[in-house]
């Protein structure tokens, strides 16, 4: 599906120590993520393989290290969202995100209000994903969440990383038990409506949807044949 390719490091003489900070980071996030989803997975009853057959096949982390510049026009509304992300879930299973004290990113609760996500110290924010979402029949619903475009006067950076699963695993869609169903509300509004889900069983024509949904630039550029 020509979804995989080599890293792309930055030079090593200009940042020596990125590399390594970035592999342990990475190594650190997709542990955290494993001991998550083996909590999840024994809390739903889930399968004793789902863990391995998930995501261990050949595993499809991803990183990215952002950083929003800060920008001079006080424009906050999500339909200027200038440099900022705009209203979406992400697309994986869970995601581990590390973010500097700045602001900015916000997500949606179920009843549709936006409500801010500041920086705690010492603490990650944890996004579940349009994968968990399908696994659950939307009993979990995929966090909507957007960054507000930076006014702040200095850089914003975050991290996050998302602990997808293989790009050929098949997630199942689970009976999500009888008392943890009691506790959801099974409605819920968003931003992002149910038709835009990506819920394909195979993950990796979701992860293939997600690129075309996040970034037509690259798909017109290296995937022609599914630009629209
Ligand atoms: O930068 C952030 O805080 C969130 C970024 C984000 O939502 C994403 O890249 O999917
Ligand atoms: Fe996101």
């Amino acid at each position: 599906m020509r979804l995989t390719g080599p890293n792309q490091w930055p030079k090593k003489d200009l940042l020596p120590n990125f590399k390594p900070t970035v592999l342990q980071f990475m190594n650190e996030t997709e542990r955290i993520s494993l001991s998550l989803v083996q909590a999840i997975a024994e809390t739903l009853g889930l399968p004793g393989n789902f863990l391995e057959s998930t995501f261990n096949t050949e595993p499809y982390y991803r990183l990215k290290v952002v950083r929003y510049p800060s920008m001079g026009d006080p424009v906050d509304q999500p339909e200027n969202h200038g440099l900022g992300v705009g209203p979406h879930k992400d697309y994986g299973f869970l995601t581990i995100l590390l973010q500097d004290n700045v602001g900015g990113l916000q997500i949606q609760t179920q009843q549709g209000e936006w409500i801010d996500a500041p920086s705690i110290p010492d603490t990650f924010v944890v996004n579940i994903g349009e994968a968990f979402e399908r696994l659950t029949q939307s009993c979990f619903v995929a966090t909507t969440h957007r960054v507000l475009n930076n006014r702040s006067g200095k850089d914003r950076y975050s991290v996050p990383f998302f602990f997808n699963p293989s790009l050929d695993a098949i997630v199942p869609a689970i009976n999500v038990p009888e008392d943890i169903l009691a506790e959801s509300s099974r409605t819920y509004i968003s931003d992002v409506k149910q038709h835009q889900l990506l819920q394909d069983p195979a993950y990796g024509v979701n992860a293939l949807g997600g690129l075309c949904r996040s970034h037509p630039g690259v798909v017109a550029r290296h995937y022609p044949e599914f630009s629209s």
